[in-house]
């Protein structure tokens, strides 16, 4: 399969360039740019010389489906959703990494502050968690790739949530980031002296990702009841990572091993998902440039409360690998194809 990175100069863009030229199966056939049209990607980042030769271009839907077969949209939010459709039109299966097509238009024009997709495109796309929706992903045009933080911790959730083990109207989120999560372009509150020897939230109250992790939870909830939770994002000075720390009251008398089973069962066929064993909890070092996802969880028998953790890379597992497992998934060959690097733990 031929595969298109638009965006392919921005930090999840090169994450896919990376992802794709040392994957066996699919062919990376064209990177567009708007700033560096014209030159070739090597020039612009050197670490590319002698392995990825293309000349990076601007995005023209008719002249990339002529090489390609899946388009993969590494673009801001807002840019996606004016690009998508031209190249599903130019007959382009289209993985969007941006949070445009995740949201009904109601709640992404509240929380993205931005003119959402047309309606019948939002009812086409699919949610591309590949540990819940393979099979819808299997057979779709659009694929709205979850985002970072969503997919640390409906990873982290869903097995409470399915089985209505924990009280959602008790759930508290935190989230912490590295500050890739916010994109290569340059803002004042993420320069280096801001960042650095620093720790603070952000978005408080305000995060974006807040209605799409309620959504697929309450999708996922056993007793299909609306999902509310508090949730919070910290920016640590560190490049990758995410760790998100989950607390909710439990419903059950069950203990840490009981739901460390319940995990293991849960994700037993999900080759990504590595759940930690009794008093072993993720750290993002393990998991650093990996698809994996890592969750451990400890119960309280005091407060009757779980604390589940998971780790992810927000680059890769956040998004550009688990875009790759997307295309894995569309292109019928195993999902963990050019996906099975060893983290980088220093
Ligand atoms: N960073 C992360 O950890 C995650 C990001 N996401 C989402 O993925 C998307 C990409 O994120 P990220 O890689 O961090 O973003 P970056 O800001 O690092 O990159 C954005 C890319 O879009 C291109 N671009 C910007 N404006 C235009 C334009 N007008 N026309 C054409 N291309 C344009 C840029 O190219 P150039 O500047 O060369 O023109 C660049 O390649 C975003 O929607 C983000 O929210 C999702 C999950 C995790
Ligand atoms: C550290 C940091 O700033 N991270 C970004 C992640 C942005 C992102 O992934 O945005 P969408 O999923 O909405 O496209 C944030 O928290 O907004």
């Amino acid at each position: 399969m031929k595969i298109a990175v638009l965006g392919a100069t921005g930090y999840t863009g090169l994450e896919l360039v990376r992802l794709l030229a040392q994957h066996p199966e699919l062919e990376l056939t064209a990177v567009t740019s708007d700033s560096q049209a014209d030159v070739q990607i090597a020039d612009v980042y050197p670490h590319l010389t002698d392995i990825v030769p293309h000349v990076l271009e601007r995005v023209e839907a008719e002249r990339i489906a002529e090489v390609a077969d899946v388009a993969l949209t590494a673009l801001p939010a807002g840019l996606s959703r004016e690009i998508v459709p031209s190249l599903l039109q130019a007959g382009l299966r289209v993985i969007d990494l941006a949070g445009d097509h995740r949201l009904p238009s109601d709640l992404y024009a509240e929380w993205y502050k931005k003119t959402p997709p047309a309606d019948d495109l939002l009812a086409s796309a699919v949610y591309g968690l590949p540990e819940l929706y393979a099979a819808e992903i299997a057979n779709a045009q659009l694929v709205a790739n979850p985002g970072c933080y969503p997919t640390a911790t409906l990873l982290s959730l869903v097995p409470l949530m399915q089985n209505g083990w924990i009280d959602p109207a008790t759930l508290i989120v935190d989230g912490k980031s590295g500050v890739t999560g916010a994109g290569k372009a340059m803002h004042p509150s993420i320069h280096f002296a801001e960042v650095n020897e620093n720790f603070k939230a952000y978005k408080v109250g305000a995060h974006q990702h807040t209605p799409e992790i309620e959504r697929i939870l309450t999708r996922e909830s056993r007793t299909g009841k609306e999902v509310t939770m508090t949730f919070t994002t910290h920016l640590v000075p560190m490049n990758r990572g995410i760790l998100t720390t989950s607390y909710a009251n439990l419903t059950v008398e069950q203990t840490t091993d009981d739901l460390l089973a319940l995990y293991a069962d849960f994700y037993r066929d999900a080759p990504f998902v590595r759940v930690h064993p009794v008093g072993r909890y993720p750290q993002t070092r393990d998991v650093s440039a990996s698809n994996y996802c890592d969750i451990g969880l400890h119960v309280d028998p005091r407060t009757r409360r779980v604390t589940v953790l998971a780790a992810i890379d927000n680059l890769v597992k956040g998004a550009a690998g688990q875009a790759v497992q997307n295309v894995n998934i569309l292109a019928g060959i195993d999902q963990t194809t050019g996906l099975r690097s060893v983290p980088v733990y220093l």
